[in-house]
């Protein structure tokens, strides 16, 4: 997968070279490219934002630079179409779902707001996916590319190491995850659950499951209601 990242704060993409998306890139199961805006200017202050039209607080991008910066990059491998993904607040919420759509592309380009963010014609022109992480603003779209990229990269064959698999995420059946347990079998005094140390493989599959059930259940109903659930977890959870 190739992902190209537009923004003012290149330096904000630096966390992509450490840790899983870095080994990924070095495996070259992903290629990351982040552009500056501002090579898309061409006045002397480099300028990527005005004033709002109808007044308001804040600057707006200007279409302008956006523009150049995007019909550039897409015309750099013109077989191709890049998917072109805008985090915002008032973007479509992000999911496992929406991460594992978005791993099956070969080419994604990340358009990271700033100001008030992005005029609105850039974003009808050329936003494929306009995307939110939460229901709340932070400071331009640089983080949440992180974080999708994040999401999205760990689903790469073999970005994972064996010794776990994206099919074991807690969100890959829709629950949350079970309480994870590791040594000392008792620390301040509370034992790990006799359970997960009996070798029973079986039995510790269904104690996972109930737990994930209840968890999900007391936390996120939300995600209960879109769970396909087995009679058995029907039977944990009437109990
Ligand atoms: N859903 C999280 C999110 C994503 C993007 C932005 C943002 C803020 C300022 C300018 C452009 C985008 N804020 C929150």
């Amino acid at each position: 997968m190739r992902a190209d990242v537009v923004t003012i704060f290149p330096a904000y993409l630096e966390p992509l070279r450490l840790s899983l998306v870095g080994r990924a890139q070095e495996r070259g199961t992903l290629e990351v490219r982040t552009h500056d805006l501002r090579a898309w200017t061409s006045d002397v202050h480099r300028t990527v934002d005005d004033a709002p039209y109808g007044g308001g607080p804040g600057m707006v991008m200007r279409p302008e630079p956006w523009d150049a910066a995007l019909s550039e990059i897409a015309a750099s491998d013109p077989a191709r179409r890049p998917r072109v993904v805008v985090p915002t607040p008032a973007g479509r919420p992000f999911s496992q779902r929406h991460a594992e759509e978005l791993a099956q592309e070969p080419w994604l380009v990340f358009c990271c707001g700033r100001y008030e963010g992005i005029d609105a014609r850039v974003i009808e022109t050329w936003a494929d996916d306009e995307i939110s992480i939460g229901d709340y603003v932070l400071a331009g779209g640089e983080v949440a590319t992180l974080v999708i990229l994040e999401a999205v990269a760990r689903l790469l064959p073999g970005v994972l190491g064996n010794s776990a698999s994206a099919a074991d995420d807690s969100f890959s059946d829709g629950l949350l995850e079970a309480p994870a347990y590791t040594r000392p079998q008792v620390w301040r005094g509370v034992e790990v659950p006799a359970v997960l140390r009996s070798g029973d493989h079986a039995a510790v599959a269904r104690w996972r499951r109930a737990q994930a059930l209840r968890r999900t259940v007391a936390r996120r109903p939300d995600l209960v209601a879109q769970a396909e659930l087995s009679d058995a977890d029907r039977a944990v959870l009437d109990a």
